[in-house]
């Protein structure tokens, strides 16, 4: 009979963890001491994207076979609890769990934690990991990963090492050509209600988003957040004939998409993932001017001298020529968030910036959108499960999942 010994391989953001996790499933980690021919899986991101691309091309359901929706249209606590399901129903000897609580409201990541102690007495899990807070209970062997290198270590103090956050210097560039809007609400939901077939998504929402306001938007896995933000940016078709105004003017009124997302800064980590380019951090920065991802037209020397004060500020004016695909993962995120910004937008909208991060890079994050709230009139939507650590909403809407479709309530963290 073959030991339970579970992992944790902690990982920064400098690990080489695709490599990593590649190999593990090889079979070729031999620090871990598995027996030849042991049978692995993978509970990722990546996963969940391959089961997604190969529904969208052939029609084929591997992973939701019992229902009639569309893997992609989830929410990402309900993805991840099919495809948990399925990896389950299989025979494995291991399941590598890739920052399992990523996404997860705190109910979902009790009920996930609650499936796996319950598991763990059948099934060898490593858990690759990046933030302390998610370590497993049952989990008592651990190694870290540097670059291409694991380390076993003894105990889990030795695990971590502190990394220095440094601080950022300057304050936020102002913008090249500020965008003139003289009201001050931007965004207005009244009543508005969304439903996919029979189900009530969202139950007559009422939300008003005003200049410079910092919020959070808060709910479980499939509460409607991502349904909200779509509607905010105006791309979801659900919002005509409803009472949503989008800086000034009601959804339908005759306003192009373009004119709604010319005034918003918009970041989710799945932008990083799905870019490819070659383009320089600074090709990157200029970008953001015109709203596009690659670099059409030479920047002019007004745009370079911008992108310059916002490479200093991040700290990464030295690494101006490097390409953003080099990068480590906190730094990419940071570069992102600085180009949703650098046109100086009325709205950011930041989704889950904080994903997969580890402490000390999610920290710099938080501190960077906390700065640009403080010293900006940019309004702030800042969508997150966890509670960030030092994140400084001015308010937090919260959707709570009723039977008839969410309700929205306004918290003031004034
Ligand atoms: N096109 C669609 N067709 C059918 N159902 C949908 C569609 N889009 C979303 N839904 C459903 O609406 C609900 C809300 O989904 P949404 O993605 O907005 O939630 P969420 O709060 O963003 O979730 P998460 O935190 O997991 O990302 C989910 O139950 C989802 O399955």
């Amino acid at each position: 009979m073959i030991s339970m010994k579970h992992w944790a391989v902690f990982i920064t953001n400098d690990s080489n963890k695709s490599r990593f996790v590649h190999r593990l499933l090889a079979g070729n980690v031999p620090e871990l001491a598995f027996p030849k021919g042991f049978r692995g899986a993978l509970l990722s991101k990546l996963a969940l994207e391959r089961f997604m691309d190969e529904e969208d091309r052939h029609g084929t359901k591997i992973i939701t076979q019992g229902t009639q929706q569309a893997l992609r249209t989830m929410s990402s606590g309900e993805q991840k609890k099919a495809l948990l399901n399925h990896l389950f129903e299989n025979d494995h000897d291991f399941i590598v769990l890739d920052n399992p609580f990523d996404n997860l409201d705190t109910g979902s990541q009790k009920e996930l934690t609650k499936t796996l102690e319950e598991k763990s007495k059948q099934t060898i899990f490593i858990q690759i990991i990046s933030r302390k807070e998610d370590l497993l209970s049952f989990i008592e062997n651990f190694g870290s990963l540097k670059k291409d290198e694991l380390s076993i270590n003894q105990t889990l103090e030795k695990t971590f090492t502190s990394n220095e956050v440094p601080h950022y210097v300057g304050s936020i560039p102002n913008a090249l050509n500020p965008i003139e809007f003289n009201h001050d609400i931007l965004i207005q939901l009244k009543d508005v209600t969304v439903k996919f077939g029979n189900k009530t998504v969202l139950q007559k929402l009422n939300w008003t988003i005003k200049k410079g306001e910092f919020w959070q938007l808060f709910g479980k896995n499939g509460s409607g957040k991502t349904t909200i933000l779509s509607m905010v940016t105006g791309e979801n078709p659900k919002g005509y004939g409803q009472n949503l105004f989008l800086f000034g003017k009601k959804k339908g009124s005759g306003e192009s998409i373009w004119d709604v997302k010319k005034n918003i800064g918009y970041f989710t980590p799945a932008m990083t993932d799905k870019f490819k380019g070659y383009h320089t951090i600074e090709n990157m920065l200029v970008s953001g001017l015109n709203d596009s991802i690659g670099l059409y037209l030479k920047p002019t020397e007004s745009q370079l001298r911008l992108a310059k004060k916002w490479l200093k500020l991040i700290n990464l004016w030295e690494e101006k020529d490097t390409l953003f695909h080099d990068l480590s993962a906190g730094q990419k995120r940071l570069v992102m968030t600085t180009r949703a910004m650098i046109k100086r937008p009325l709205l950011l909208i930041l989704d889950e910036p904080t994903a997969g991060l580890d402490d000390a890079s999610a920290k710099l994050l938080v501190d960077l959108v906390n700065k640009i709230s403080r010293e900006s009139d940019t309004a702030t939507i800042f969508v997150s499960h966890r509670k960030e650590p030092g994140l400084d909403p001015d308010f937090i809407y919260e959707l709570q999942m009723q039977e008839n479709g969410s309700t929205g309530r306004v918290i003031s963290s004034l």
